[in-house]
């Protein structure tokens, strides 16, 4: 049976034993994971009846495939040593880390198997986007079992790993664009006369509905043009974003993510 650890489990990486937890439970995988504060690990053992290691290097030492979803200073500081013990020699890793190439994975870490991938926020609820590259030495095999896997926490699409600063950018920041965005619609209820509540009851109906009737308009243009009547709300509503240059500043954040996420690498 493969052996999966989780090393630092934080938030994707709590994400990872949440998602993989029935696949443990089904006998398929056994899945284990480690951090460092004694409190965190009490509250997944509690929440998942799973292993959690205090130790990382027995962690790894006891699994096949692990997962590293520390921070990349975090897993910068901890590397050198790993390195030194060549822990990870016939190991795969997995790194969901932002900025944290292949090649860096090799050099800092003597990681030589590893896929890289970088998720999207959705896999909190097994409703995630990765993206995923991997090293030479990994194998079709490997590819599948490992895709496989991370089936249980969402989609999965290949990548090339000159692409992953842009799916971060996009994909991996964007839940925070979007939470800003239904923020931003959410107090414009409230400066309007609205409740809280209803407001924010509308603006969940509004993302919620949104992935449909793009899909029934085909394009999210067709479905702007649907909605703006002639001399309407609407077209008032969109003159002042379009104004102030709405659709230029948002394409401007997200080269900004994608500058930094260069920077990273
Ligand atoms: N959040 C997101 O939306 C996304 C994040 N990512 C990537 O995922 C990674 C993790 O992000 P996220 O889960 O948000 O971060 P978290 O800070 O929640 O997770 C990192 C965890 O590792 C723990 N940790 C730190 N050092 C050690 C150590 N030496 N041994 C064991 N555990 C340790 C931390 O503990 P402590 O609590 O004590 O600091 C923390 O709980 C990052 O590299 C990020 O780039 C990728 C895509 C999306
Ligand atoms: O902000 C970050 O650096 C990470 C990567 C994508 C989402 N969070």
């Amino acid at each position: 049976m493969i052996k999966i650890g989780i090393l630092g489990a934080g938030r994707v990486g709590e994400a990872f034993l949440k998602g993989l937890k029935p696949l443990h439970e089904e006998g398929k995988i056994f899945v284990a994971a480690s951090h460092r504060r004694l409190e965190r690990r009490e509250e997944l053992g509690r929440k998942y009846s799973l292993k959690i290691f205090s130790s990382n290097d027995e962690l790894v030492q006891s699994s096949d495939i692990v997962v590293i979803t520390l921070k990349p200073d975090q897993f910068r500081s901890l590397a050198e040593s790993m390195k030194r013990k060549a822990l990870f020699k016939d190991k795969t890793v997995i790194s969901v880390m932002a900025g944290i190439t292949l090649n860096e994975l090799y050099e800092k870490g003597g990681i030589e198997r590893a896929f890289r991938i970088m998720p999207t926020l959705g896999v909190i609820n097994q409703n995630g986007l990765m993206a995923m590259c991997a090293s030479s030495l990994i194998q079709p095999q490997d590819w599948m079992d490992v895709e496989s896997i991370l089936s249980a926490l969402g989609d999965v699409v290949r990548l090339e790993e000159d692409k992953f600063a842009a799916f971060t950018a996009l994909g991996g920041s964007g839940p925070a664009y979007v939470a800003l965005l239904m923020e931003s619609l959410v107090d414009s209820g409230v400066t309007i006369g609205l409740s809280r509540s209803i407001s924010k009851k509308i603006v969940e109906h509004l993302f919620e509905s949104l992935v449909g009737l793009v899909e029934i308009y085909e394009h999210p243009v067709h479905l702007k043009e649907a909605v703006m009547s002639p001399n309407g709300t609407t077209a008032q509503g969109l003159l002042y974003l379009e104004s102030t240059g709405v659709k230029g500043n948002i394409i401007q954040a997200v080269i900004k993510a994608y500058q930094r996420a260069r920077e990273m690498e």
